[in-house]
């Protein structure tokens, strides 16, 4: 498919990945806009490399490409900046290919991928952080970024051109036959970044601070991410987003998680909603069994406070919001939005009390008494639900307040 193959302008780089269209699934997160794998070629004055490779069974379709760019014999490098087999599921393939080339990456990465696959005939190049390779006229530069995704991610970064080619930060999942962020309107790039930030990346926010602030001396005109669009124009609007998030500094917004047999508990998400509206929070009612953990994470990240509510099903809380619950513990670290929990029960209300012990797990920052109704919320039951929804409201109103101050600061 020579159409697919797309070169950098006024640099020597070739986007050789692959597209997968059909991808909803990727372990869990539904990626509704498919997905893409980037592998790229750069082309020194004496010097070839492949910068990472893709998901196995597009593997045929990079092995196609970089046949179309090169000859695979001159290929001198297959540069490895991340283990995960979306990215280096090929590479066994790659090596394969380029019987010349010898894999560059870091000492983890290197046992990383001895143990997912058989490397005993690899030849290796293992470079340090900062560490230099010359292509000719042009130099390949690696800086290591630990846990932005995995210990052993690194970005490598075109010096002469001024690429950086970011892994899996700054990604988005979004197929697409173009290849740039000048191809789409901002807010539709906005949305696939933020849902693929908060779904990836949420917990790496200290780390991906750490990683940035070692290349922001480096002069970038071009961000080339391991999934989504190539980012040339709106780096700076991306950087600022990533700014917040990393930080988790939220919107004036509270989302209220919750799900229900009967609609009891519903009644009192309801409640809740109206308490927070009044405190002056845009508020969002996610029913679980509707809404996907995908749209959770997404809503979670720039909230400013969250309320989980449950039905108590056989002495536990309703599965749907257990997995949300799990899922957040995962992305959420610390967990300092202000929260609170709710539910209606029969008899013994152990659903709510099992939601309250994975609270307490994540530490979460717990900012009213949990609420449970029996049966049907009473009117008592329905003020407090009021009450507690101004609370939360107000504290979420505080905890934007210092968030965005530590900012100013
Ligand atoms: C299948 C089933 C299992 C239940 N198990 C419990 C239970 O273990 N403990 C309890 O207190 N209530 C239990 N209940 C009662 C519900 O928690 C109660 O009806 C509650 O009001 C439901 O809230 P909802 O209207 O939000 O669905 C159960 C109800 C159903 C239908």
């Amino acid at each position: 498919m020579p159409e697919l193959l797309q070169k950098i302008p006024n640099a020597p780089v070739t986007w050789v990945g692959a597209v997968d269209w059909n991808v909803r699934n990727f372990h869990g997160y539904k990626t509704s806009l498919g997905s893409s794998y980037n592998a790229y070629i750069v082309e020194g004055s004496e010097k070839v490399a492949v910068i990472d490779s893709v998901k196995a069974p597009f593997s045929s379709e990079l092995m196609d490409k970089v046949k179309q760019v090169v000859d695979p014999a001159k290929v001198d490098y297959i540069v490895c900046n991340h283990a995960e087999p979306d990215h280096s599921g090929s590479i066994k393939d790659l090596v394969k290919l380029c019987p010349n080339a010898k894999v560059v990456t870091n000492n983890l990465c290197k046992k990383m991928l001895g143990m997912m696959n058989d490397t005993a005939e690899w030849q290796w190049q293992v470079v340090r952080d900062q560490d230099e390779l010359s292509l000719g006229d042009r130099t390949l530069k690696f800086i290591t970024s630990p846990m932005v995704h995995w210990p052993e991610s690194m970005y490598s970064y075109l010096v002469e051109d001024e690429i950086l080619f970011s892994m899996d930060s700054f990604g988005q999942h979004f197929a697409s036959s173009k290849r740039f962020d000048t191809d789409y309107e901002w807010p539709l790039l906005l949305r696939q970044m933020k849902e693929y930030y908060a779904n990836i990346l949420m917990l790496f926010g200290k780390t991906i601070q750490r990683a940035v602030k070692k290349v922001a001396g480096l002069p970038i005109k071009v961000v080339a991410p391991a999934h989504g669009l190539i980012l040339t124009d709106r780096i700076p609007d991306v950087l600022a987003k990533y700014d917040d998030w990393t930080h988790l500094r939220p919107e004036k917004k509270v989302v209220i998680l919750y799900d229900t047999m009967y609609d009891s508990t519903e009644r009192m998400a309801r409640e809740i909603y109206r308490g927070a509206a009044d405190a002056g929070c845009e508020v969002k009612l996610l029913r679980l069994r509707e809404n996907d953990l995908t749209k959770v994470a997404d809503e979670i990240l720039d909230a400013a406070g969250w309320a989980i509510g449950s039905a108590t099903l056989n002495e536990n809380m309703m599965p749907t919001v257990g997995a949300a619950m799990t899922y957040l513990k995962g992305l959420l670290d610390p967990a300092d939005k202000p929260v609170m929990s709710f539910g209606s029960h029969g008899w013994n209300g152990k659903g709510v009390d099992e939601l309250n012990k994975m609270l307490e797990a994540m530490k979460a920052n717990v900012v009213t008494e949990t609420i449970k109704s029996k049966f049907r919320p009473t009117p008592e039951d329905v003020e407090k639900c009021y009450q507690a929804g101004l609370e939360l409201g107000r504290k979420a109103l505080e905890h934007y307040e210092s968030k965005h101050t530590e900012a100013a600061e």
